[in-house]
């Protein structure tokens, strides 16, 4: 079995030097590999480190020390524009918080990193509609995402995250602002995708249900992972 994404021996310490608070130790030689194919889940009392984990697996912030690899990337190697081409091309990023444009459509939201990667508007908006179909919202595809609920717009971010076929997608939190049900019903659509499309999942959750129905559980703790 291959692995996908693998970290070894992550550092993050923040300085504090906004806050006067000192320095915060993070990560103390954190290692991690994910099977390609895996679903994994990490959990962890707030302020662990999980979303700060997810970031330096995105490349979206550096480790003090350690290495991260996503496939064939090591990310310490990548400026910061090579960075932001890694993850168009390789990773599916889906927040807490869904972060759509509320003005633009649901369709043209998802069709956003195709048009950032340069994609012509027709092609782009056209992929974007079969992934809204893929996430339940076919016929919701012309609707500004301000007017979609709370669960609607985690769907619209889930076909965001996979409209440029990413082999990998963190999710961090994912149903962490939604009610019980529709928790449920974003949760089952994730794990779905992550069946169909032969994805490498990460997911950052408080809900111990949901982590236990992935492959594995993590748990952030004193900085590394067990
Ligand atoms: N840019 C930053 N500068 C300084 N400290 C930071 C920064 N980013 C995160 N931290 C600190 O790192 C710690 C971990 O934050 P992080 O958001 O990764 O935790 P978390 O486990 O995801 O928490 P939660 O479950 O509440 O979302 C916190 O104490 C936070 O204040």
């Amino acid at each position: 079995m291959s692995v996908a994404i693998r970290a070894e021996g992550l550092r993050k310490a923040y300085s504090g030097v906004t806050s006067g608070a000192g320095e915060i130790e993070l990560f103390r030689g954190l290692d991690l590999s994910v099977n390609a194919g895996e679903m994994i889940a990490i959990v962890g009392q707030s302020g662990a480190g999980k979303s700060s984990l997810l970031h330096l697996l995105a490349a979206l912030d550096r480790p003090t020390a350690g290495e991260v690899w996503v496939g064939e990337t090591r990310l310490s190697t990548l400026t910061s524009k090579g960075a932001s081409e890694f993850r168009n091309r390789e990773i599916g990023y889906v927040w807490q918080f869904h972060y759509l444009m509320p003005e633009f459509t649901a369709v043209e939201n998802v069709a956003m990193p195709l048009l950032a990667r340069g994609l012509g508007r027709t092609e782009a908006l056209k992929r974007a509609k079969v992934w809204l179909a893929e996430v339940g919202l076919g016929d919701r595809a012309e609707h500004r995402s301000g007017e979609l609920s709370g669960g609607e717009q985690q769907r619209v971010s889930l076909a965001r995250a996979l409209v440029t076929e990413p082999k990998a997608l963190l999710a961090d939190e994912p149903t962490g602002d939604l009610d019980g049900r529709t928790s449920e019903a974003v949760f089952g659509l994730l794990q779905g995708l992550h069946k169909a499309h032969g994805l490498t999942s990460v997911l950052v959750t408080h809900n111990l249900e949901f982590a236990a129905r992935c492959d594995r559980m993590l748990r952030l703790s004193d900085g590394v992972l067990v």
